[in-house]
């Protein structure tokens, strides 16, 4: 029997993330985000694109749903703008905002599917990143009310909440690297961020404990995979390193209440950069979680190279296949970065809550033959498989992304969706990949030969 089955409770969606496809950025009483700002700053977003219209999903989510429902999924993920809900970060609530994302609610729950809705995909109010962002703990506290202000409006409709999106990215990649928004280049910042982050979803737990016990909540760590080239020590220690930053820097401090000493000491000694703790801090940050959220792309392999980088590693190219963004395929990472989360963290349930290729196929008489993205799907699906049938925990597989969107540095050239976007009409084509993975769907699974 050469077939990939999953059990018939596991859950398939897709997802998508509110700047990337809502557009509408000056209606219904929205507020500035960083990304507004970092966006129309030239140089910081290929060819100049902005989210000022994206798919324009703030007016045609009905169509997204038909599409959802049409594919055959369960879930959706999609995140809520927070400047959407409150213009100034804090204060007063925007109704309209509100009003909009029960319409989708609403319309996703009429349609049978599951709203997970994630608090944080990056679109810090503006207004916020004045009075420091997230460098601040301020933020930390406004970020609660946030929470609770959404948790209180959607209880009873929403019962998977996520709180911070790949906080990798909007730490580190936003604030040490300056590829994302607010575009800084300091890795104090980028660290005193990433701790903010991380209390920012244990002060959400533990508001959601208070208001709606019904509801689960959990968070979406990105995680690549570095696999070390040789089984020499310094190269071992070096993709040791590469990985604590993207996995364990960010897990440890939820599941085992503290960072990663190795790279807490590596900080220190070679950047003289330090983490804020407080008092109580990790407390909060370790606050029991229902889920994590698992984010793969992609993998490398990696040796030590002294002086490169903040952690001496050199990726090698392997000549692998590389999607359309350039990054190489390594569908065996995936495999074994849950088999590592699992041995490391223990049974905490995981949805893979992005997973998909960059191919920028177009549209050729009313079709986009997106082989590879069917290709890669397998592959990735096959690891997730792999790992489930390894005793990895795996509840559910949600594909980046529905549609084609905004890719933040990378504008619109860069297309991860299901379904092609026309981003000058919006409209929607269906791509050969979404039909491979609606017949998946149905038959939780596909024949390996096929
Ligand atoms: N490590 N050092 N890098 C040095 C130089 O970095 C260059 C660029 O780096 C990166 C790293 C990671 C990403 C990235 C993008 N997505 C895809 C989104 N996920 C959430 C959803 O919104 C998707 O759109 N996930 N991760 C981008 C750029």
């Amino acid at each position: 029997m050469n077939k990939i089955q999953f059990p018939q409770d596991f859950i398939w969606g897709a997802a998508t993330a509110s700047y990337q496809i809502e557009g509408a950025v000056n209606e219904g009483g929205r507020g500035a985000s960083i990304w507004d700002t970092f966006s129309q700053q030239p140089g910081n977003v290929k060819n100049g694109d902005t989210g000022a219209t994206a798919c324009n999903s703030y007016h045609l989510y009905k169509e997204d749903v038909s599409l959802l429902k049409e594919l055959g999924v369960s879930s959706y993920r999609f995140s809520m703008a927070w400047p959407r809900i409150f213009p100034e970060g804090t204060g007063s609530v925007n109704q309209e905002g509100l009003d909009y994302y029960h319409r989708l609610v609403d319309e996703l729950l009429e349609n049978n599917i599951e709203p997970m809705c994630t608090l944080y995909h990056w679109d810090l109010p503006q207004a916020l990143q004045d009075q420091g962002g997230w460098e601040v703990r301020e933020t930390v506290d406004a970020f609660n009310e946030y929470a609770k202000t959404v948790f209180e409006s959607f209880k009873g409709k929403i019962t998977k909440w996520i709180t911070i999106n790949e906080p990798w990215c909007a730490s580190f990649l936003s604030n040490y690297l300056g590829v994302h928004a607010p575009g800084k280049k300091d890795l104090q910042i980028a660290t005193t961020i990433a701790h903010h982050l991380l209390l920012a979803h244990g002060r959400a737990v533990q508001s959601l404990r208070q208001i709606d016990g019904d509801a689960e909540i959990g968070y979406a760590p990105n995680a690549g995979w570095s696999e070390a080239y040789s089984s020499s020590e310094e190269d071992k220690q070096a993709v040791r390193r590469a990985n604590g930053w993207h996995i364990e820097w960010f897990m440890d401090p939820v599941f085992k209440g503290e960072y990663p000493d190795f790279l807490v000491q590596w900080f220190k000694e070679q950047e003289n950069v330090t983490v804020p703790i407080q008092d109580g801090d990790l407390e909060i940050i370790s606050s029991p979680i229902d889920f994590v959220g698992i984010n793969y792309y992609t993998g490398n392999i990696a040796r030590y190279d002294e002086g490169n980088g903040l952690f001496h590693v050199e990726n090698l190219n392997f000549n692998y296949d590389h999607t359309d963004i350039g990054w190489p395929i390594y569908p065996e990472g995936f495999y074994k970065l849950l088999k590592y989360i699992s041995d490391r963290y223990g049974s905490v349930p995981i949805y893979i809550t992005e997973n998909g290729a960059c191919y920028n196929d177009g549209v050729e008489n009313g079709r986009v033959n997106d082989v590879k993205r069917i290709s890669y799907m397998k592959t990735h699906i096959a690891s997730v498989n792999r790992a489930l049938h390894s005793g990895v925990n795996i509840k559910g597989y949600l594909a980046w992304s529905l549609m084609d969107n905004f890719e933040w540095a990378e504008g619109y050239d860069m297309r991860f969706g299901l379904v092609h976007v026309d981003f000058d009409t919006f409209e929607r084509t269906e791509k050969d990949s979404y039909y491979w993975y609606r017949d998946t769907i149905k038959k939780a699974g596909y024949d390996l030969s096929e």
